[in-house]
């Protein structure tokens, strides 16, 4: 089983510079060399291109729907591919919008998946609660089957349709939530560990009972979306949305050995890192360095040799 890194320089699901030379900063923060002196080397896929639709008006507020959409459904056929072909798939971000499409392609292969989605936000508004209209912010409305009749059609995602049952998704880091999201959390009875939550129950209880709710009854593989800005700002700076609170480096890299260790990781996302954020040279390095630490750890890296 080969492990495949695809580059998505993609940034138009949110309005900030910079996200586009996520795959780049974290290709020079030495993601191959790292792994390929252990035993699950990663094969560079290289990135995908992405072009810029002319014509893309917004949607009600929501900026670069058809662009968006492009993108994902060209995601969507590079991930189904990879996966289809056996190997276990790295997509390296760019925005979180791109999970839309990295999720939709593995579940083509997979359509029994669980969603581990690691990050201080939940994504889940739909265009009618975003408070920006950013698609970053929006990712799993799109994928959720109970949202179905809260969705609009927006323009340029006609090529897929809901797939994902709102038990098969838990979320760890949440933090900064909108109050459409929370209405949305709780009226579907979606599975979350807030900083909150892990703070009361530590790390370990938290995947032990992510674990059990997504696996206990089936094992099935893993869609792992970890967005970087789950860490605290301290460790990970060079982001768009930081917030205060988030996981120590130890929580993140134990919530990525627990995932290891079920051996059903299927696709892991690394999103939301911007080289271009960062204050200084140093600030850029500790967070697309602990990017490569969080997929190496995903991957089988361990603490103990
Ligand atoms: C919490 N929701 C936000 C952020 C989405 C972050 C996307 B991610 O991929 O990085 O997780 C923020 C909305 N707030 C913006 C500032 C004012 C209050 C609302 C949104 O724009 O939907
Ligand atoms: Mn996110
Ligand atoms: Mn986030």
């Amino acid at each position: 089983k080969k492990t495949y890194a695809v580059g998505t320089p993609f940034s138009k699901g949110q309005k900030r510079r910079g996200v586009e030379h996520g795959p780049k900063a974290i290709r020079d923060a030495g993601l191959v060399e790292r792994l390929s002196n252990l035993d699950y080397a990663v094969h560079d896929f290289g990135d995908l291109t992405f072009k810029h639709l002319e014509k893309d008006e917004h949607f009600m507020h929501v900026p670069f729907p058809r662009t968006v959409g492009r993108a994902n459904q060209l995601l969507s056929g590079a991930v189904s591919g990879a996966v289809g072909a056996g190997h276990t798939c790295i997509m390296l971000g760019g925005d979180h919008s791109l999970a839309i499409g990295s999720v939709e392609g593995h579940a083509q292969q997979c359509p029994d998946l669980c969603l581990i989605w690691v990050d201080a936000h939940a994504d889940i508004n739909t265009p009618l609660t975003s408070p920006s209209g950013n698609l970053h912010g929006q990712s799993v409305a799109f994928l959720l089957k109970d949202l179905q009749n809260k969705m609009p059609e927006v323009p340029g995602f006609s090529w897929m349709k809901p797939f994902l049952s709102a038990r098969d998704l838990v979320y760890i880091g949440l933090r900064d939530v909108d109050p459409g999201e929370h209405i949305i959390l709780k009226t579907l009875g979606i599975q979350y560990f807030s900083m909150r939550d892990i703070d009361r129950m530590g790390i370990q209880r938290v995947m032990e009972v992510t674990l059990d709710h997504l696996l206990a009854r089936k094992q099935r593989p893993i869609h792992l979306s970890f967005d970087i800005d789950a860490f605290d700002p301290s460790l990970a700076p060079a982001t768009g949305t930081p917030v205060n609170g988030g996981l120590t480096y130890r929580e993140g890299i134990y919530v990525t050995e627990e995932i290891h260790n079920t051996g059903l990781l299927s696709v892991m996302d690394v999103v939301e890192v911007n080289p271009t954020l960062g204050a200084t040279p140093e600030a850029v390095e500790a967070t697309t360095s602990l990017a490569v630490d969080v997929i190496a750890s995903a991957l089988g890296q361990t603490r103990e040799g």
